[in-house]
């Protein structure tokens, strides 16, 4: 079973990530797991360190001849912020004691929305700096990187993951109709080919009018110092039937997957397939009609999609479709009230830089972190240590 940890500050000297359990045998490069830290970098709506940060992952264990072991894989990613702002960061953020601790100045103003005042409740601080550096998605990067190594091992079976955005404030698709038209042809060659489509939208949307009115919505709240979240879809080519179970809570990927969303900064809501819509529509209009199909493993296919591929918490052999809702970034320049926590007295919150929107950027996150909990599926019904074993079990499923 694949299972990861992140560690390492927003503005300390660099993230670290260990993944664990990957197969021996798999292809891994640097330059695979950094295509999507690059993505993860590119969005109208970005904050300013997003144009000059350099996401390039540096791996220092678990690989020989550019494939796995078997052993634990263990990245790095610097923060270029920690030696541009060299006079800043390194004293600030300094790991070892300092003589003039007093100098560093404290952060005292809460942001509503952010980790600022429930995380020095929690660990008793005086100062918000220490929540900051670690709540901040920041630590996204890192989770890309970690995740891009299971993203390669479902690569290697032909699982694709592709995202895309659905709304962005007042702007967005009609109708689940509307949306399926678009996406399912953009991903009829797979997740990939959706992503590359996407991609091609500064705020990564596959509908050209809708992007204008998203960039244009976008640059109407930065203008009057307001943020924005907004929704999006991921799409899994490539996926057998059957991964996941019925048979306990636990097992079921639907569940699962939810889990792996929700534990990313600023969601705020997960639906597969239809989701929320199945709650306003008759039985007839939500669920899929079984078809014979020789193209899909097992030989059944369905007449629609409107479940996302899932059943019973079990992937049904159609396209695992997810849609994960983001809250507007809470930095603003604009200040909402907070209250000091030093003096106690109320203030206007202070701003830091930030991004305006960072949705497209976080459907790369969310592309992400959902590979673990595909590879884990998979490696449940599969077995095996090497890709050697894996790859014929898994082309013989059905
Ligand atoms: C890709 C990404 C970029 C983000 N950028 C910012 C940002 O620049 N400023 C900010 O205040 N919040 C930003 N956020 C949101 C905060 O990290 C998040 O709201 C905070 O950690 C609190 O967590 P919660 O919203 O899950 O409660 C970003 C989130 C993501 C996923
Ligand atoms: C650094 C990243 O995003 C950051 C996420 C973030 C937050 O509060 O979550 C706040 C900002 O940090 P900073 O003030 O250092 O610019 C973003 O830039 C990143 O995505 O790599």
């Amino acid at each position: 079973m694949i299972r990861y940890l992140t560690a390492g500050e927003s503005h300390g000297p660099e993230l670290t990530g260990i993944v664990e359990g990957l197969p021996a045998g798999l292809d891994i490069s640097a330059e695979a797991v950094s295509l999507h830290l690059a993505r993860r970098q590119q969005g109208y709506g970005r904050g300013g360190r997003m144009a000059w940060e350099k996401d390039l992952v540096r791996f220092s264990s678990g690989l020989r001849f550019g494939k796995t072991m078997g052993s634990p894989v263990t990245m790095s990613l610097a923060n270029r912020a920690w030696e541009k702002d060299a006079a800043n960061w390194p004293v600030t953020m300094s790991l070892s004691a300092i003589e003039d601790e007093a100098s560093v100045e404290k952060i005292t103003l809460p942001r509503p929305g952010h980790a600022d005042l429930v995380g020095v409740q929690k660990y008793a601080f005086d100062d918000i700096r220490p929540v900051i550096e670690r709540s901040s998605a920041r630590e996204t990067s890192m989770r890309v990187a970690c995740c891009g190594t299971a993203r390669l091992f479902l690569k290697a079976l032909g699982v694709e993951i592709g995202g895309h955005v659905l709304q962005i404030g007042a702007h967005g698709y009609e109708s689940w109709e509307e949306i399926r038209e678009i996406a399912d042809e953009a991903a009829q060659s797979g997740g990939e080919a959706l992503f590359q489509k996407a991609d091609e939208s500064e705020v990564r949307c596959l509908h050209p009018e809708l992007t204008a009115r998203m960039v244009d919505e976008i640059k109407h709240y930065r203008k009057a110092g307001s943020s924005l979240g907004g929704i999006y879809e991921i799409v899994v080519t490539g996926l057998p039937p059957g991964l996941g179970s019925y048979v306990q809570w636990d097992r079921k990927l639907d569940g699962q997957l939810a889990q792996a969303i929700m534990s990313t900064q600023a969601m705020k809501g997960v639906q597969i397939g239809m989701g929320f819509e199945a709650g306003k529509r008759d039985g007839r209009r939500v669920h899929d009609a079984i078809t014979k199909d020789q193209n899909i493993p097992g030989g059944f296919g369905r007449k629609t999609n409107r479940a996302g591929g899932i059943e019973g918490g079990m992937t049904t052999g159609q396209p695992v479709l997810i849609q994960g809702v983001m809250k507007p970034i809470p930095t603003m320049l604009d200040p909402l009230g907070t209250v000091d926590i030093a003096t106690k007295e109320p203030a206007p919150t202070r701003y830091e830089r930030s991004d305006v929107c960072a949705l497209p950027r976080a459907v790369v996150v969310a592309e992400s972190v959902i590979a673990p909990v595909l590879a884990n599926a998979i490696l449940e019904k599969t077995g095996g240590d090497s890709m050697s074993e894996i790859l014929p079990r898994f082309q013989n499923l059905f």
